[in-house]
């Protein structure tokens, strides 16, 4: 396969009769070419956790979350950890999981849509393993978060507002990421599909 090392590869095109799964031999060729882990970063609602979970499936990876491993950790919800003990405190234990994570190998892993900011994660997430930024516009995000009412950064203003800065602030250390593709409104299938294309391209 072509492997196309350039800066970045952006799968941003529309859903075509091309987004078919790719076949199981080639699903399993790629998966023999992934070496590292698969780290995915965007903002909150994306979908990092639900399409993660649908892509380490297909591609037969373990899948994380590091959303839930702080919380197993600390045996609280993630509201719970910013109320009683604040923000600073989660992006320490964040910093620690994903560190932790990093170093398992092959999988798939669904970073907090704040993990990507910090520059000690960000360093090392792009030094050992593929991030993919998994991308949306605002309208497709604010549809997404209204589902849960579990993020605390939203609880304090408006969310809609809230999420259009921090789409703002975050774009720049997002945009580090070697791949980048979007997911759109539809099935959660079509963005797996444009993942493993991106990584097909890139590896
Ligand atoms: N491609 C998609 N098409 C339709 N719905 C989607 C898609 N991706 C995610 N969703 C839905 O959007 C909601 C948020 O997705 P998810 O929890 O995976 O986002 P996230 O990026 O992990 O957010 P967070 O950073 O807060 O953990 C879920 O209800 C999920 O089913
Ligand atoms: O965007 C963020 O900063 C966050 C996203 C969620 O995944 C959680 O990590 C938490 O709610 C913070
Ligand atoms: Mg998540």
């Amino acid at each position: 396969m072509l492997a196309l090392r350039t800066s970045a590869i952006i799968a941003l095109a529309a859903m075509t009769k091309d987004d078919h799964l790719p076949s199981p031999d080639d699903v399993s060729a790629l998966r023999a070419r992934i070496d590292r882990p698969i780290v995915l970063v965007g903002m909150m609602g994306v979908g990092k956790s639900s399409v993660g979970k649908k892509l380490a499936t297909l591609l037969e990876l373990p899948f994380a979350d590091a959303d839930d491993e702080i919380e197993n950790a600390a045996q609280m919800s993630i509201p719970e950890i910013f109320d009683q003990f604040g923000e600073g405190y989660f992006r320490d234990g964040e910093r620690r999981v994903i560190a932790r994570m990093i170093e398992s190998g092959p999988g798939i892993l669904a970073t907090g849509g704040g993990a990507f900011v910090s520059d000690e994660t960000r360093g090392l997430i792009l030094d050992k393993a593929i991030a993919i930024w998994l991308d949306a516009d605002l309208e497709t995000l604010v549809e997404r978060v209204g589902r849960k009412n579990t993020r605390p950064l939203l609880r304090n203003g408006n969310p809609v507002e809230i999420l259009k800065r921090l789409k703002i602030e975050r774009r720049p250390f997002y945009e580090q990421a070697p791949l980048h593709v979007l997911s759109e409104p539809g099935p959660h299938l079509q963005t797996v599909i444009r993942i493993i294309k991106a990584l097909d391209q890139w590896l």
